[in-house]
């Protein structure tokens, strides 16, 4: 028997449960998918297309209705002689300025041997080139911008849309797609731009458990054998899925998730268990994530708040892990934020959901303060900053939760660590 053996106990086609699969029908979003597609109707009726805005938290379709949408219209349109219809998709994460926006559309149009180059060229003339580009290609060109609110200045957002009101269009009929999850970005266009990048707005809700239950039994069919799942596999994926966010990308995840330790188990069935398991194994992950992505300060303040965690100080406020902090900030060989900087890491490590804070009232005189504690796996913590606390040295609170080869000890005196007397 060979090293690697195919196996097909629990998936039919695991990649139906992949971010690039594009289901073949969209549940649960009818009113938003009318509506889309009224707003999308004038391209095949060959009028300027309307410019729409499509808004809603991560994971509640936006990008999926809009694949599913312009496939379909791509499709209808090639049915008509009289319609020259062009999709260009941007996802604008890492795009951060109206120029580099415009300087991508117009190599979108380009072949290998003319493209410009992303710096070096004024503005106005790189808006140039783009109007060339558009009229050249004529027709109706569809340009849809997803995660539009990286884009820090609105130039592009209000000169694209304007184009053929300004006169410098004469022959492309121009529509933008914007999509976007951040609900301040909306609020903060300025009234102009709005006016114009937001002419159809799709507000995109977040789904509740029994939409989510509906998702994934249309992912289960395709991605699963038959009877594979414990009836309360989905229901329990469904309900994870709506009390976190009522986000569809979370809970088909951890429907994988569960699919991948049942088989990795070798088990024909995959259980609630999985799902449990599943849960947390990707709640470690994410943890993981957001920990290792704060600055070696926001490790350092929660070292200090878990140390003294583990003394048993906590719920403790920010005034007593200061001298904590200080001290392995030192230790570090760094120099210590202000008392407000380092409050604001504990925020970040509150929003994070790794501390719980806790607002406590001292009456009229004593006003109110925040205490803070350690909402989180120990082991998992201390796996996220292992190369904080192997600078700092371990300390003697922490010690019982390190094995000997997860961390390594060197020649740390401990006793140099020992917590401070209060
Ligand atoms: N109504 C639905 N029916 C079937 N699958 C869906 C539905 N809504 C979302 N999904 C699936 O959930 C995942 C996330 O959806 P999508 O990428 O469209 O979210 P989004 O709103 O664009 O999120 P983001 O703002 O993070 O980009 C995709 O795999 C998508 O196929």
């Amino acid at each position: 028997m060979g090293l690697f053996e195919r196996d097909t106990e629990i998936y039919r086609d695991r990649d139906a449960l992949r971010e690039d699969y594009q289901p073949e029908e969209l549940v649960g979003r009818d009113d938003e998918l009318a509506t889309y597609r009224t707003a999308l109707q004038p391209v095949i009726n060959g009028e300027q297309p309307n410019n729409v805005f499509l808004y809603g938290k991560t994971g509640v379709g936006k990008t999926a209705a809009t694949r599913y949408l312009l496939t379909h219209l791509e499709a209808d349109a090639a049915q008509y002689d009289d319609i020259n219809l062009t999709v260009v998709t941007m996802n604008c994460d890492g795009l951060t300025s109206s120029y580099q926006i415009a300087t991508r559309l117009v190599n979108e149009f380009r072949d290998e041997g003319s493209r410009i180059s992303t710096t070096g060229y004024p503005r106005a003339s790189v808006y140039e080139m783009l109007w060339t580009e558009l009229d050249d290609c004529g027709g109706t060109v569809l340009v849809v911008l997803d995660e539009v609110d990286h884009v820090e200045d609105d130039s592009i957002l209000y000169q694209l849309p304007r184009a053929r009101a300004n006169d410098n269009l004469s022959e492309a009929k121009i529509g933008i797609i914007g999509i976007s999850n951040d609900f301040s970005f909306r609020e903060d266009l300025s009234p102009k731009v709005r006016s114009s990048l937001c002419e159809q707005e799709i507000h995109f809700p977040a789904y509740d458990a029994s939409d989510l239950q509906m998702i994934l039994e249309q992912r289960v069919s395709v991605a699963f054998h038959e009877d594979v799942l414990e009836p309360g596999v989905i229901p329990l994926c469904a309900a994870y899925g709506a009390k976190d966010a009522g986000d569809a990308r979370q809970s088909i995840d951890l429907l994988m998730k569960a699919g991948d330790l049942a088989r990795d188990e070798d088990t024909q069935t995959v259980t609630e268990d999985h799902v449990e398991r599943g849960r947390r194994e990707l709640e470690r992950g994410r943890i993981k994530e957001g920990i290792t992505g704060l600055t070696q300060h926001g490790h350092l303040v929660l070292y200090a708040l878990l140390t003294l965690d583990l003394e048993g100080e906590a719920p403790v406020r920010s005034r007593d892990v200061r001298p904590r902090y200080t001290r392995f900030t030192e230790m570090a060989d760094r120099d210590p934020l202000v008392p407000r900087r380092m409050r604001d890491h504990l925020s970040e490590l509150a929003m994070l959901g790794i501390v719980s804070v806790t607002e406590r009232n001292e009456g009229r005189r004593g006003g109110t303060y925040r205490e803070y504690a350690i909402d989180m796996d120990v082991d998992l913590l201390l796996d996220a900053i292992e190369d904080t606390v192997r600078e700092v040295g371990i300390h003697q609170s922490v010690k019982r939760f390190l094995v000997d080869d997860e961390l390594d000890h060197g020649d740390t005196d401990l006793s140099d660590f020992a917590p401070e007397s209060r």
